[in-house]
């Protein structure tokens, strides 16, 4: 006798994916059929076979679905995401490149970035992050400034975020996401090793993605490993000027209705630029994300 369920894609591995139904129990299920792509964090319908094996049967309609890319291709990783909390640190210095990439991914697809700002106990390198946050902060993103390793802090500034929302957790390496994952999930520590690669010297660090219930109904929260791109090459042209909501406004005065601010005469983003209501930095950005998508298509 097979049993048809829902239940929520909570761990990918490879051919098989660990869902989770409504009673909390974990049934280890196979994709039937070729196509069943799930994605942590997607809802989906099963049928279950013995006490904790099944397959699936189908996905369920996605809110969104977020890509990770290397450099030869995109591969979907998270699905249904409420917030995207990007963890960076005051050391060793972030990625400017990436952050900005990693804003533009989460606008693109509608969903609410929040930048935690970790180690500011390391108090003199604060001025110099600080600065560096500066052209974030005046694009209305919150920054949170929280240390890691200190559950007071984390409790305080990060759990209030939580409440209700699947939140995604993404970080460079060494930014301090696995430290902040375990000191809010201290049972995901167990998990974390138990999934993950010794590096040697104790330190592990995420292989696969994962979906975490937070004690207590304070959230779910979906760690992925650590991240080069933001599997922003599937996007179109439009969704990755979606990624920047600062050109909005002035896109409205741009002549043409097709045009993609990099060289058209009459383009209002380029003439907010030069007025230095854009930031450089930010349309350089975008200008390399269309680039890259245009060189990709022709490949
Ligand atoms: N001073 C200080 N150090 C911290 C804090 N949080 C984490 N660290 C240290 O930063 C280093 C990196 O932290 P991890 O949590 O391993 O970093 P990660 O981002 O998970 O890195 P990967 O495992 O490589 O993905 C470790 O040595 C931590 O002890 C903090 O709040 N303050
Ligand atoms: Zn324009």
């Amino acid at each position: 006798m097979t049993e048809r369920l829902q239940g929520r894609v909570i761990a990918a591995h490879g051919r098989h994916y660990t869902v989770e139904i409504e009673d909390g129990t974990l049934i280890k299920c196979f994709p039937r059929g070729k196509k069943n792509d799930a994605a942590v964090g997607d809802y989906v319908a099963i049928s279950r076979q013995g006490q904790d094996e099944g397959a699936l049967e189908s996905i369920l309609e996605r809110k969104n679905l977020l890509f990770r890319s290397d450099e030869s291709r995109s591969k979907q990783f998270a699905a249904n995401v409420d917030q995207l909390l990007i963890v960076i640190a005051v050391e060793p210095p972030f990625s400017d490149d990436l952050l900005g990439r990693s804003l533009a991914g989460a606008w693109s697809a509608d969903i609410a970035p929040v930048i935690l700002l970790n180690k500011v106990d390391l108090i003199a390198g604060m001025p110099a992050a600080q600065e560096r946050l500066a052209p974030f902060r005046s694009l209305g993103v919150p920054i949170i400034e929280i240390c890691a390793r200190d559950p007071v802090s984390v409790k305080s500034k990060v759990l209030p975020l939580l409440k209700g929302k699947t939140s995604l957790l993404l970080g460079q390496s060494a930014m301090g996401k696995s430290t902040l994952l375990n000191t809010l999930a201290p049972m995901a520590q167990a998990a974390t090793q138990e999934h993950s690669v010794a590096l040697g010297a104790g330190r592990h660090t995420t292989t696969s993605t994962r979906l975490y219930h937070l004690p207590d109904g304070a959230g779910d929260l979906i760690d992925s490993p650590g991240f080069q791109g933001f599997g922003l090459l599937h996007l179109s042209r439009e969704e990755i000027e979606r990624g920047f909501p600062e050109f909005s406004a002035h896109r409205e005065h741009c002549r043409f209705y097709n045009c993609t601010h990099q060289h058209e005469p009459g383009c209002g983003v380029l003439a907010a630029l030069a007025r230095q209501e854009i930031n450089p930095a930010r349309h350089a950005l975008y200008v390399r994300l269309v680039q890259a998508k245009d060189d990709h298509e022709s490949y």
